[in-house]
């Protein structure tokens, strides 16, 4: 535990995050295979019984179900869309490091991730239209949103490892319940410009169509996800959620 306590540093979970982007970028070019596809997101398509709501709810659901058995929300990283009503784990627990103060477990921004991925992002990176394949759809979905949670939520690490390093500054602004100077001490303008630079790089060179044994510029500047869309992302939700869940985090830090 110790050892793993020792290890966290600003500089590693700063690496985390840049390693997540890789991640998150190679699931919005997943996702963009398919265009819209509406009827994913329509509870009068799903006329299952039960009461799942669309097809992309069911699909989040039961997997989040089967990965509770698993073992999967054991792990203060993961987070769940759906936490209500989920199964025990069924597997032996596993001794995570306890890194995070307990009282961690209740800050979960999954809500708002859903909405601003469903409802801001999705429309400005898939074609529109509708292919019928609602199922990998709902998949690709999943996969989106899991990578943002993980990496949206590890808000909670960075801001332990700022906690540590610099508690005589965090101590009194949250004994004042004081969000604004928090915001102000968390924030590394610098950091976030290197970001959202970083994702649009990642984005045109993950998203180009490489092809051998062909010269022409064609394809040049086509790519699979527009750069500009994730850098946007990035600097208009994943920071700022990144930020509130800090704040939020380090609101509980001494309780
Ligand atoms: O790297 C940090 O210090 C973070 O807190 C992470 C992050 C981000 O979301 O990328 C958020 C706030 C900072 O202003 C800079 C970057």
């Amino acid at each position: 535990e110790s050892d793993v306590r020792d290890r966290l540093t600003l500089e590693s979970v700063r690496d985390s995050l840049i390693r997540q982007e890789d991640s998150i970028v190679f699931s919005l070019i997943e996702r963009a295979k398919f265009p819209l596809n509406a009827p994913t997101y329509d509870p009068s398509y799903f006329l299952m019984p039960g009461s799942y709501g669309s097809l992309v709810e069911l699909v989040v659901k039961q997997t989040e179900a089967v990965q509770a058995k698993a073992g999967r929300y054991e792990n203060s990283e993961e987070h769940p869309f759906f936490p209500d009503d989920l199964p025990p784990s069924q597997v032996p627990p596993h001794k995570y490091p306890r890194v995070l103060n307990p009282a961690a477990v209740f800050v979960n921004v999954n809500k708002k991730i859903w909405d601003v991925y469903f409802n801001k992002l999705l429309p400005l990176f898939v074609a529109p239209g509708d292919d019928g394949i609602y199922a990998s759809t709902a998949a690709r979905d999943l996969e989106c949103l899991q990578v943002l949670s993980r990496r949206i939520h590890y808000g909670k690490l960075v801001a332990e490892v700022k906690f540590r390093d610099e508690w005589k500054h965090y101590e009194p602004a949250i004994r004042a319940r004081d969000k604004k100077t928090l915001m102000d001490l968390l924030t590394a303008p610098a950091v976030e410009k290197a970001v959202k630079k970083r994702v649009t790089k990642k984005a045109s060179i993950f998203g180009q169509e490489v092809k051998v044994g062909d010269d022409s510029d064609e394809n040049k500047g086509k790519y699979k996800v527009d750069p500009a869309v994730v850098s946007r992302f990035y600097g208009d939700w994943v920071i700022p959620l990144t930020k509130d869940v800090e704040v939020q985090y380090l609101l509980h830090r001494l309780d």
